[in-house]
């Protein structure tokens, strides 16, 4: 089966403004899908009722054929999705490898989080392969805070990764990136899709078309139009909407 995921209708209003208005998409088992739209479309509420931040008041999300609509973060988490918040997980007084530790215990069974901490067996093995892929071998033991702002973006990432996600949601992974980062990041999110299925928010639009497998367009909260990056450029109503010319 290549769908993973199935967004169907989703709604929701604040007050009189509807911010998420009937959205549908699917989206395919290790590809990346990308949530386009100008400011206030309502992509960021998308992805609350997605990953159960926020509860639809109609519609439904569907992950690997289980409904997983309006449940809370830990049982969509329990389903294969993880979301990253943009360095807010991070622990910034401790080490990049102690972050990805803490991060990599849901692998482990409940009683060894008992026990002082393992260096072997599955956590501890994902954490050092996530420190070899994600280009931290040299930084394992410094502290989050004296990393580079990329570099945080890039831990956060992997700290998502650390719990073996199915579906991995990420809000503008590259913002406030230098060029080079964004290259290194994007490059890395590419490579990801071998064991992950990615649903993006993203703004950088040479991003959104070099990375994408899949667009959705939204605007004034509906979906104006979805397809690969091509299509979507070439869309007349989604140049009049987002690129400010039709
Ligand atoms: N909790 C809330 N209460 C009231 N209105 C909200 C709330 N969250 C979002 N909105 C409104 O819903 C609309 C969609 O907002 P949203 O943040 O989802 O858009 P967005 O596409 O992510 O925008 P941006 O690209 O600027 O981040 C906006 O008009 C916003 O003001």
């Amino acid at each position: 089966m290549t769908d993973i995921m199935h967004v169907e209708g989703l709604c929701i209003a604040f007050g009189g403004l509807k911010a998420v208005d009937g959205v549908s998409f699917t989206a395919k088992r290790n590809k990346i899908t990308t949530v386009i739209g100008p400011n206030g479309a309502g992509k960021t509420t998308l992805f609350n009722l997605i990953s159960g931040a926020l509860k639809p008041s109609g519609g439904r999300v569907i992950i690997k054929g289980k409904d997983v609509t309006g449940k809370g973060p830990a049982a969509l988490q329990e389903a294969g999705l993880a979301r990253s918040f943009q360095i807010t997980n991070l622990f910034f007084e401790m080490t990049v490898r102690e972050n990805l530790r803490l991060a990599a215990q849901r692998l482990e069974p409940v009683r060894q989080a008992l026990l002082p901490l393992r260096r072997h067996g599955r956590a501890a093995d994902k954490v050092t392969a996530l420190i070899e892929r994600f280009g931290f071998a040299e930084k394992a033991h410094e502290i989050v805070a004296a990393l580079s702002h990329g570099e945080q973006r890039r831990l956060e990432i992997a700290m998502c990764l650390a719990s073996e996600p199915q579906v991995l949601m990420l809000d503008e992974p590259t913002q406030g990136m230098s060029h080079g980062d964004t290259e290194d990041t994007a490059q890395l999110i590419r490579s990801l899709t071998d064991e992950v299925t990615i649903l993006l928010i993203e703004h950088d639009i040479g991003l959104v078309m070099s990375l994408s497998d899949h667009v959705v367009v939204m605007h004034q909260g509906r979906k104006l139009a979805e397809g690969i990056p091509a299509e979507v450029r070439a869309d007349s109503a989604v140049q009049a909407a987002y690129f400010g010319h039709g």
